[in-house]
């Protein structure tokens, strides 16, 4: 898909296409959409940044919420979105065993308990034994440096999907 396609696509259009770039977040393609036209693809990343970057930080642990746990209650009863089933499949996590299963867990309950939102990471540029790593280090983090990480994460994650979406390497983006 290239970028006049893109600048064509009615608001409908749009929010079909580009409304999981960020997971459960259709109101960001929405506000994105009345900032068209867009130059390129990268500037189409940098509106759903900056919609990001402008929100109080309430606004962006909203954001992380709307994120499942990654190998969690979703995960087991099937309820994910296309897009995170991908991702945490591509990363193993839906094939652990009960012990990492369990171990992981118990890590995000921690993280919840501690921060008030879930762990958020870039699945598909990990795999199953970094994860339960990485949330433990970050769970050492300050909660202001953690915000910051978590949503440098959400970003990654919309870069890889808009990527996908628009049939580019997402070295391009
Ligand atoms: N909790 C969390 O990081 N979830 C996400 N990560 C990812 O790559 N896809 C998701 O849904």
């Amino acid at each position: 898909m290239d970028i006049e396609k893109v600048n064509s696509m009615d608001f409908g259009e749009f929010v079909d296409v580009f409304g999981n770039v960020i997971e459960r977040c259709p109101l960001i393609a929405a506000a994105v959409w009345s900032q068209r036209p867009f130059s390129d693809l990268e500037d189409l990343e940098k509106h759903f940044y900056a919609f990001i970057d402008a929100l109080p930080p309430s606004g962006q642990e909203g954001i992380l919420r709307c994120h499942p746990d990654l190998a969690g209650r979703e995960l087991q009863q099937g309820t994910l979105t296309a897009e995170s089933q991908r991702e945490q499949s591509g990363a193993g996590l839906t094939s652990l065993g009960a012990d990492e299963r369990l171990r992981l867990e118990e890590l995000n309950a921690q993280y919840r308990a501690r921060f008030g939102f879930p762990f958020v990471l870039a699945a598909r540029l990990s795999h199953r034994a970094a994860v339960p790593r990485e949330l433990a280090r970050r769970l050492h983090c300050s909660p202001a440096q953690e915000l910051r990480i978590a949503l440098g994460e959400v970003k990654k994650i919309a870069r890889l999907r808009l990527a996908d979406l628009l049939g580019v390497d997402p070295s391009r983006l």
